[in-house]
């Protein structure tokens, strides 16, 4: 049976730290510098072999190691074995372009070959190590029926830095997927034994969409119509096999970087960007659902505004940054107090919003009281101080004509809130409007 476990490569785990191998200090200068600058890793400098071995020793273990191939004490193949004798993924810059070398190196584990004079070199070394980077938070699902052949797709996405689970067919492929929630990348043979690739693709796809999972399938059968039939019943992708390591990583990498654009406009769409939490168009977008079904199902539901006391005064003690902090503490404070059928979003400013269904009144002053209380025991660090904070809430009691008007009235009794002292509830009720 196919290996279950999820095996981890010499990518993931490791801090990501990046070990630069270079005899130009200029080339050093410059990788360095936009390395540190742009991902904000780490990067430890060595000039030879020998300074290598010691940052090795020293300073490691190392996410990636960034070598050119003529050093001091060494080169060219010398120094990738090196390198790969002491498994670190290793990406080779180099100077002179020479087609048997680049063969050569490529048919060896290294991640890729890259020409430092080429235009835009620089600019590709920082894609590739982002790419390297965030791949390893990633978990791809490998089916193939073929041990041999589903050990080198394995160890290729290993080499990428992705965690990788496998499977001998779509039938374990589809028990994969429901077992682990982290796998966002899929490469399927075609043909195997109890379920095909093409059938496990159209029936994983009832339950993860495109733009959540990424299906690339692969065969080396030589019938045209596979590849319709793969992207027709949901495939992302396919490769033709054999493949070459730079077309696979391409490929994958594409696939990876459509599904974290989707990811990130969604997020830029509904998410609040300091904090995390839902934002106001996608507060009332959802909050307009909660509002129907409650009225539907004649369910109870309560609104409510928070804003943080003095904040400004916040902002004017320990600066924008540290308001900034005492914002996402707070926002974090919400979102756990809340329950996972409550809405909770940032307005904008130190303000925020909830939505809170199927509470009683009694239990609604219990849970507004609560948060407010959890909020004011808060332990904000900031450099050597604490920052203290208290809120004042206003809450809407039950449905009103309308969300707007919810919203309105909550924001009425959180200005009385304000004016009675602060760091307090204020409740509308039905009939106090
Ligand atoms: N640090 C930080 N400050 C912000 C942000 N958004 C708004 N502010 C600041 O929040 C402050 C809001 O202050 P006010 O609206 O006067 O209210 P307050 O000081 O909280 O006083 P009360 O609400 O009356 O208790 C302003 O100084 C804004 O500049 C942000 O994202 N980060």
């Amino acid at each position: 049976m196919a290996g279950e476990r999820k095996s981890s490569s010499s990518l993931a785990g490791t801090p990501a730290k990046i070990l630069l191998v270079e005899n130009s200090r200029m080339f050093q200068e410059m990788v360095g510098e936009a390395l540190e600058g742009q991902l904000g890793i780490p990067v430890i400098h060595a000039r030879t072999l020998a300074e290598a071995g010691q940052a090795i020793e020293a300073q490691g273990p190392f996410m990636l190691v960034i070598t050119g191939l003529v050093l001091a004490d060494g080169n060219q193949d010398k120094i990738v074995d090196y390198f790969l004798a002491r498994h670190l993924p290793t990406v080779i810059v180099t100077g002179v372009y020479d087609e048997d070398l680049r063969q050569r190196l490529l048919s060896r584990s290294i991640i890729d070959y890259i020409l430092k004079n080429a235009p835009g070199a620089v600019e590709y070394l920082v894609w590739l190590v982002r790419r390297l980077e965030r791949n390893r938070r990633i978990t791809a699902l490998v089916i193939d029926d073929t041990e041999t052949a589903r050990q080198l797709t394995a160890s290729l996405l290993q080499m990428y830095g992705f965690g990788v689970v496998s499977a001998a067919n779509g039938k374990q492929g589809l028990e994969r997927l429901n077992e682990d929630s982290s796998i966002r990348l899929v490469v399927t043979d075609q043909e195997m034994p109890e379920m095909t690739g093409i059938e496990f693709t159209r029936q994983a796809r009832t339950n993860y969409s495109r733009d959540r999972l990424s299906i690339i399938g692969v065969s080396g059968a030589d019938k045209s119509s596979l590849v319709a039939q793969f992207l027709k019943n949901g495939a992302n992708d396919f490769l033709h096999k054999p493949f070459s390591r730079e077309e696979f990583f391409c490929r994958i990498s594409q696939n990876i970087e459509n599904l974290e654009l989707i990811g990130s406009l969604q997020d830029l769409a509904t998410k609040d960007f300091l904090t995390g939490l839902a934002n106001r168009r996608y507060f009332f977008e959802r909050g307009q659902q909660m509002f129907d079904h409650a009225g539907t199902h004649k369910k109870k539901l309560h609104a409510a505004m928070l804003d943080i006391d003095h904040f400004k005064k916040i902002n004017d003690t320990y600066g924008h940054d540290g308001g900034d902090v005492a914002l996402k503490a707070v926002a974090n404070a919400i979102a756990k107090f809340a329950r996972p059928q409550d809405l909770v979003a940032r307005f904008g400013g130190e303000e925020f919003a909830l939505l809170t269904p199927d509470l009683g009144h009694t239990e609604a002053e219990y849970f507004f009281e609560g948060l407010r209380a959890r909020i004011e025991r808060l332990e904000i660090p900031f450099g050597e101080q604490m920052i203290p904070v208290t809120t004042s809430v206003g809450v809407c009691l039950d449905r009103r004509k309308s969300l707007t008007e919810m919203m309105s009235e909550a924001d009425r009794v959180l200005y009385l809130a304000k004016a009675g002292g602060r760091n307090q509830v204020q409740m509308a009720h039905p009939d106090s409007a």
